[in-house]
C-alpha cells in the first residue's frame, strides 16, 4: 500500500551530499511540519546546501526530499514553485532594473500577460505600503528595501513554503525587526537560517547542524541555550590554545 503524500510537510530522508568532493550533510532525516522552523549553526555546518535542496537548487547523492507532497528526484521542476527562496544578499536574487519590472517578471513566466503581471504587481507593491516603489530603480533602494522586494517578488507566486538564508545579515537592527514582523505574519511555512539567536524566540522548532549532521533539535529555548555553550566553549577553546597568551 502506498501512503499518501502529506501536503504540509517538508521531509528529509537520509539526505547525504557532498560538495567540492567532502560530505557536507550526512544522512540527515527530518520531518518538519511546523509554521516556523530555524536552521542554526556554525559557518560551514551545512544550513545553505539543506535548505538548497528544498527548492531544487542542489539535489541529494543519496536519500529522499519532498516537500509537500513533491518528490524533489521524480519532479524537480515543480519545487522552485512550491518554495520561494530568498538569499542572504538580494543582488543575487535582483535581475531587473526597475521594481515593478522585478516582480512582475515571475508572473509573466507564469503565464499571465504582460498588463495582468503588472496590475498584480502593483497590488502586491500596495498590500505592502509600497506603491509609490513601483517605478523606482532598484539600484537606489537601501538594503533593507531590497529584501523587502526580493520577498514581495517572490511572495506573488504564492509558495506554500519560504526558505530564508540569513536574509538579516546586512540590515539594521529596525530593519530587521521590520522583517522580522513581517515573516511572522505570512502564511506560508518558514524555514529561516539566522545567526541573530533572538530571531527564534516565536518559533515553533529550531535544527541545530554542526558538521553536516543533526546536533540538537526541538523547542527555540532549548536548542538555543545549547548552541550558545558550544559557541561560549569553542571561544574558550580557541583562547586556551592561543600560543600568546599568558605570553606577557
Ligand atoms: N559551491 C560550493 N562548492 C563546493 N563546496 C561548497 C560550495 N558551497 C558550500 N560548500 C561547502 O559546503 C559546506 C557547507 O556549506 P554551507 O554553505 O551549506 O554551510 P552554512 O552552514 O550555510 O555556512 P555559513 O553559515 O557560513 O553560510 C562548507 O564546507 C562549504 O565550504
Amino acid at each position: 500500500m502506498s501512503i499518501p503524500a502529506d501536503p504540509s510537510l517538508i521531509r528529509l530522508d537520509g539526505v547525504t551530499l557532498s560538495r567540492g568532493g567532502r560530505v557536507v550533510l550526512d544522512g540527515i532525516s527530518l520531518d518538519l511540519t511546523e509554521r516556523r522552523i530555524g536552521l542554526i549553526g556554525d559557518n560551514g555546518s551545512g544550513k545553505s546546501s539543506l535548505i538548497r535542496l528544498l527548492n531544487g537548487l542542489l539535489s541529494p547523492d543519496a536519500g529522499r526530499v519532498e516537500v509537500h507532497g513533491i518528490d524533489a528526484a521524480k519532479e524537480p521542476g515543480a519545487l522552485p514553485r512550491k518554495v520561494g527562496f530568498i538569499f542572504q544578499n538580494p543582488d543575487h536574487q535582483i535581475i531587473f532594473p526597475t521594481v515593478i519590472e522585478e516582480i512582475a517578471f515571475s508572473l509573466e513566466q507564469a503565464g499571465r500577460t504582460r498588463r495582468e503581471a503588472a496590475a498584480e504587481a502593483s497590488g502586491a507593491l500596495a498590500r505592502h505600503g509600497r506603491a509609490h516603489w513601483a517605478d523606482r530603480p532598484v539600484h537606489a533602494l537601501s538594503e533593507g528595501e531590497k529584501q523587502l522586494l526580493c520577498i514581495i517578488a517572490v511572495l506573488v507566486m504564492e509558495p506554500a513554503v519560504l526558505v530564508l538564508d540569513e536574509p538579516f545579515s546586512s540590515l539594521d537592527l529596525p530593519t530587521r525587526l521590520g522583517l522580522e514582523r513581517l515573516i511572522a505574519r505570512l502564511p506560508q511555512q518558514v524555514v529561516l537560517i539566522a545567526h541573530e539567536l533572538d530571531a527564534f524566540s516565536a518559533y515553533d522548532r529550531v535544527v541545530w547542524l554542526k558538521a553536516g549532521r543533526i546536533a540538537m533539535d526541538g523547542a527555540p529555548e532549548a536548542v538555543i541555550a545549547a548552541y550558545r555553550r558550544h559557541g561560549a566553549e569553542r571561544l574558550a577553546a580557541a583562547e586556551g590554545a592561543d600560543p600568546l597568551e599568558g605570553a606577557a
